[in-house]
This record gives C-alpha cells, structure tokens and sequence, in this order.
C-alpha cells in the first residue's frame, strides 16, 4: 500500500523569506569526521558506555553523511530495531549540522516517517543537509537507507532546530555536569567555535 503523506509539515519547511544555509568557512572539508560535540552524548559520545557513537562525516555542502549499525541491544520488535532509537540517530545527525554552519543549535521540532522495518546488523546510511535559515531556526531534512548508500529509504525525518546561544548548556542541566563540561579545555575550545555571536 503506498501511503500518501506530506514529507514535511508546515513547522519544518521553510518559510518564503527563509535564507539558503551557507556553508561556514571554516566548515570541517568534506569525509571529515566531526567529533563528538560532548563526550557522554547519547548519539556521539566515545565515553558513553552505551551510546550509538556514531560516526558523522561532513558532507561538500551544508550536509552530513552517518553511518549507524544497528545493533542487539536496539531491539524493539524481535531482530529489529526500535524506532524511538532510529530516530535517535536522525536527530544526531541532523544535529551535527551546526558544525556545518557554525550555529549551536537544539531540536525543536522533529517529524519522522518509517517507512521500513530495519532489521538488527543492518547499516542505516543517513544523509542530512539544512535546508533554509530564518532568524535562529534552522529547518533540514534527512534519509536513512538500508542495503548500501543508494538502497531504499527505511527512514526520512524533517525537524526544525533552534539556534542557542552557549549558556543553553551550562544553565539548564544538573550542576556536576556543567562544571564537568566547563572544566574540560577541549570541550570549551569546541563549544566557542560555534559562538558566531558571542
Ligand atoms: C561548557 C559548555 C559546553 C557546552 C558544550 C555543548 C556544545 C553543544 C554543541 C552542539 C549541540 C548539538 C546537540 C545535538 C544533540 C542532538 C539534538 C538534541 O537532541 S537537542 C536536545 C533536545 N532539544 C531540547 O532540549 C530543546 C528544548 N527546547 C528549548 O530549549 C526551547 O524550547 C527552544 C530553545 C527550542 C526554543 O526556545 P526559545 O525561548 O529560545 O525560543 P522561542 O521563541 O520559543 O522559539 C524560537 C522560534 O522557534 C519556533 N519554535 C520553537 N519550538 C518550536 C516547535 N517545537 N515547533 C515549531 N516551531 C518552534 C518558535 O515559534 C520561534 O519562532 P519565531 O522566531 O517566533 O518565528
């Protein structure tokens, strides 16, 4: 049965007005892997005992390439994953694209469509790119295909993320963990990258 839907609503398209994203100059070139923005991150962080750590890639534009292995202990249904956790990966990798505009950003809105059943081992290749700027929202689009890079797309989700300044991060969560965060030389340093506004 093909279902008839609208890729993106009205929250995640831009609107007329919206400016094209421009790749920052100093954007990481692109099959470069971003990092992790923070160590314990969910979706990217390497001291995360078990988190997706993925690994995301800059693309040549204002996009990121991903890939995700979906593994055992990302079950939902028997030998497949769950979708909450798919999505976790899109809005991971969506996210990674204020490295690509130098934007610190969090996610406001984010729509998804399943449109396959991703079975356990598979790889999800994810493609995201933004997709217009206006004032501090920043909408974008991504796909994630299974059996190879042009397979068929299991998974497309919209969202609109919202530009934050820092303080975003060291106001709103429990205080061990700012002060963590604000004593780590390497996080600072990557975090102030991405004040365009300071
Ligand atoms: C020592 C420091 C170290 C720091 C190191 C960190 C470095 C970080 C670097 C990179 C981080 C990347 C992280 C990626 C991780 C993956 C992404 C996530 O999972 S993020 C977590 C989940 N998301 C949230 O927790 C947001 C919770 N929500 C909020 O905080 C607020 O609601 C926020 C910021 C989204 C907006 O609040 P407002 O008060 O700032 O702004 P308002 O005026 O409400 O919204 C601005 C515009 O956006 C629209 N908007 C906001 N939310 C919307 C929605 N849900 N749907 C539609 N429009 C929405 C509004 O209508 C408004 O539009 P109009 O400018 O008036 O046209």
């Amino acid at each position: 049965m093909t279902v008839p839907r609208t890729p993106t609503s009205n929250f995640t398209t831009p609107p007329a007005g919206a400016a094209a994203p421009v790749r920052h100059p100093d954007a990481p070139t692109a099959g470069t892997a971003l990092g992790s923005h923070y160590s314990h991150c969910f979706g990217c962080g390497p001291q995360h005992g078990s988190g997706l750590r993925m690994d995301i890639r800059a693309g040549e534009g204002v996009d990121v390439h991903a890939e995700f292995t979906v593994k055992d202990n990302h079950q939902g249904g028997p030998g497949l994953a769950h979708g909450g956790l798919l999505t976790t990966a899109m809005d991971e990798t969506l996210g990674s694209l204020g490295w690509m505009l130098h934007i610190a950003s969090v996610t406001g809105r984010l729509e998804t469509d399943f449109l396959q059943p991703v079975p356990v081992d598979a790889v999800l290749h994810i493609h995201a790119r933004a997709t217009g700027v206006h004032g501090r929202k920043i909408y974008c689009e991504a796909e994630g295909r299974i059996g190879g890079a042009d397979g068929p797309v299991a998974i497309r989700a919209s969202a609109l993320f919202v530009q934050v300044k820092l303080e975003h991060f060291t106001t709103h969560g429990r205080p061990a963990d700012i002060k963590a965060a604000k004593d780590d030389p390497d996080l600072l340093k990557r975090a102030r990258a991405l004040e365009v506004n300071p």
